[in-house]
């Protein structure tokens, strides 16, 4: 069967990490593998990294700039000759390659998230692998992926794949980072994300010298895509021909299983296109409605207001104890919704002045968060 097949590579697997220079069998490894895979009828997509890293190396920068505009104007640089090495490969084996960058604002309006659905769509259709990338030079901070992971996850998320594969410089996820714990013990399967908390995992809160968020973005990335149907998988990317090897059933790496429920496409966006703009806290009863009996969310059950926000912005819901429960699409501004918390929908219009709608958060713009 054609299978959907998302694949993200990063910067220390795509680097030699003491010299900076691109890891140019690894690439053309990876190459080989996804163009198979491509010709054998599946629709393939590559989110890369590197840029920041291959900028750096052109420039003879040693480490990784903290400066936001050098690491923007770096990522220039870097992009550019990312895309040229990968076309040089691609093309000698006749598989036409896509330029696609990405930033968190294009996925945010749902009119730009269809857009690029079907913009991946077509360019899966012409036989094209799309190559992702975070657009790092035009990218504003509140408004970022951050690390490609994440990204990688609402690209996967976003097309409804089969599989999503990320590729690092460890082979598989442990219960500790085995760098600095060798005892750490190897994780093979997760059939569900909670049950990291429960083995207790600890993956620290960085990289390797040139990665942006180490063991902790994959596992974020593995939550977004599993809650939307995608299995996922942490593999060494040093050995890409595992990626065909999992295909075929053998056991390698860390398998993260995709949960049964994972919604329909525009609970998905609401769930992971949108950034929540403020918080919501509710009270017992109206977590309960909301939870378990998958009712909408009415002012009468809501304790408390942060942020501020316009009626039609994404906030999050969250219980007493601030934990967040759902997201939601609000049908009042945060102004609004201080003036009528905790009151019944009947007493709505005579203390704003005006008619507003029945319930806060109606449950089709309601999505349990897992
Ligand atoms: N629990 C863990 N299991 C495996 N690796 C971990 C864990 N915690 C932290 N790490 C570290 O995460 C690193 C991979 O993350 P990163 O450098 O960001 O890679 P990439 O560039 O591939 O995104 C590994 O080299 C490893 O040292
Ligand atoms: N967009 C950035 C990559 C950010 C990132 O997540 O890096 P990594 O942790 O190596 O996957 C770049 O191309 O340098």
């Amino acid at each position: 069967m054609n299978q959907t097949i998302v694949v993200k590579i990063g910067t220390s697997s795509l680097t030699n990490p003491s010299t900076g220079n691109l890891a140019l069998s690894t690439i053309a490894g990876l190459v080989e593998v996804l163009s198979r895979l491509r010709a054998a009828g599946n629709n393939v997509i590559l989110v890369t990294s590197g840029a920041v890293g291959v900028g750096c190396a052109r420039l003879g920068l040693n480490e990784r700039p903290r400066n936001i505009a050098v690491k923007q104007a770096v990522a220039a640089v870097g992009q550019g000759r990312l895309m040229r090495v990968y076309d040089d490969l691609f093309t000698s084996l006749q598989q036409p390659i896509a330029q696609v960058l990405l930033t968190r604002s294009d996925l945010v309006q749902r009119s730009r998230y269809i857009n690029a659905h079907n913009t991946f769509a077509a360019l899966l259709k012409l036989g094209v692998i799309p190559i992702v990338n975070e657009n790092d030079t035009v990218a504003i901070e509140e408004l970022k992926f951050g690390d490609n992971d994440t990204l990688s996850a609402r690209v996967a998320s976003l097309l409804e794949a089969d599989w999503l594969f990320l590729l690092t410089d460890v082979d598989r996820l442990y219960s500790a980072d085995p760098r600095s714990h060798p005892d750490a013990q190897p994780i093979t399967l997760v059939t569900h994300i909670d049950q990291l908390a429960e083995l207790e995992v600890q993956t620290g809160d960085r990289g390797s010298q040139w990665g942006t968020g180490g063991m902790m973005t994959k596992i974020a990335a593995a939550r977004i895509a599993t809650a939307s149907g995608v299995r996922t998988v942490i593999t060494e990317g040093k050995n890409p021909g595992n990626i065909e090897k999992i295909l075929a059933g053998e056991p390698i790496g860390t398998h993260f299983e995709p949960q049964p429920q994972p919604g329909n496409a525009r609970k998905r966006w609401i769930a992971y296109g949108l950034v929540p703009c403020g918080k919501i806290y509710l009270d017992q009863g109206a977590v309960n409605a909301i939870a378990k009996a998958g009712k909408s969310l009415l002012a009468a059950g809501i304790t408390q207001v942060e942020g501020e926000f316009h009626n039609s912005d994404a906030v999050q819901l969250c219980d007493t104890t601030g934990r967040e429960i759902a997201r939601g699409i609000v049908n009042y501004s945060s102004s609004e919704l201080k003036k009528i918390q905790g009151r019944q929908s009947v007493e709505i219009t005579a203390i704003l002045g005006y008619p507003g709608a029945e319930t806060v958060v109606h449950r089709d713009n309601l999505v349990l968060s897992n």
